[in-house]
């Protein structure tokens, strides 16, 4: 874990300028953004937006057409495996293997890890412990619930007791209270001055958990809010301003809608256009009522 001390102090992840295309589909069309250490950080947009897409590229797993990343000062492009030695990685809807318990799995991960047997151990007692499936430690995987299933992930995905961890999609899927129990383990974490980088098109897990949240809209960042500053303005009226939804073909836009909308590629947006408040970045920053300026430099 992080000292306590270092939260905010310097960039977790840092991206310029990054750019992924897939055939003719631009996915990733210039993403600039910096997360600073110890923030819970989430990254909102609707589907396709290239979050998955940024998530891979920040975690080594696929490399950008263009621009640059930082990732716990490692260039994931030039040292894939040292930022997955560093961070822990979540992918979305990732199952445990069918053909282990969960405690061979953590067993299986420990020795990737090079953690020896006792920490692997006293670990997963606290995890298995906090994250409450202590009973199914050793029920084969396919026979757990998708909750504790996703449980299992988590604690693998902490296993090596990371700084940073990358989570697609955290609560997708997941019962209330388990959303529940998530949300405060993320909390704790970063309370313990670790920082998380989480993918959501889900509005209210973004305004619940996160710290920051930066909206992308296809490929791009338009503007990074703290959901705590943010006031009378809900988060979802900035997301809809934002990915330039077609607000008529909501039915209840007040009624939590917004996962899922339709982007309108030259409607709402004012990407680009707002002030630049750190003026290194390259991307807009929204009005932030929070502490102070919100720069994308500290919390
Ligand atoms: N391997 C691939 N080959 C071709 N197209 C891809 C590939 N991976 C992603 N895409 C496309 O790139 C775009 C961005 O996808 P990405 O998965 O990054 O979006 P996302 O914001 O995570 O979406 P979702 O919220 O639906 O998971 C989408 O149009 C997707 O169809």
């Amino acid at each position: 874990m992080a000292p306590a001390g270092d939260a905010g102090d310097v960039n977790a992840i840092t991206t310029e300028g990054l750019r992924k295309s897939y055939g003719d589909l631009t996915a990733l069309a210039g993403l600039t953004l910096d997360v600073p250490a110890g923030e819970l950080f989430g990254l909102l947009g609707p589907n396709g937006a290239g979050k998955s897409t940024t998530i891979r590229i920040l975690t080594g797993q696929l490399r950008p057409d263009a621009g640059t990343a930082s990732v716990l000062g490692v260039d994931p492009v030039d040292d894939p495996v040292g930022v997955r030695e560093r961070v822990g990685v979540l992918p979305e809807q990732e199952s445990p293997p069918s053909f282990m318990t969960p405690r061979e799995y953590f067993d299986f991960v420990g020795s990737v890890r090079d953690l020896d047997a006792e920490t692997v151990d006293a670990r997963v007692e606290t995890w298995a412990d906090r994250l409450g499936y202590g009973a199914k430690l050793d029920t084969m995987n396919t026979d757990l619930s998708r909750g504790q299933q996703q449980k299992v992930m988590i604690t693998a995905a902490f296993l090596h007791d990371p700084d940073l961890v990358f989570i697609d999609e955290p609560l997708a899927n997941l019962d209330p209270i388990v959303q529940e129990t998530v949300k405060r383990v993320l909390r704790d974490y970063r309370d313990d001055g670790n920082t998380v980088f989480l993918s959501t098109h889900d509005i209210d897990v973004a305004a619940d958990l996160c710290d920051r949240v930066g909206i992308v809209r296809e490929g791009e960042l338009v503007t990074t809010r703290r959901p705590a500053g943010l006031g009378e303005e809900r988060l979802l009226d900035v997301f809809l301003r934002e990915v330039g939804a077609d607000t008529d073909a909501l039915d209840d836009a007040s009624g939590g809608a917004g996962a899922g909308v339709e982007t309108g590629a030259d409607e709402g947006s004012d990407a680009g256009e707002g002030s630049d408040a750190d003026g290194a970045t390259g991307h807009t920053e929204g009005t932030d009522a929070g502490p102070g300026p919100d720069t994308g430099a500290g919390r």
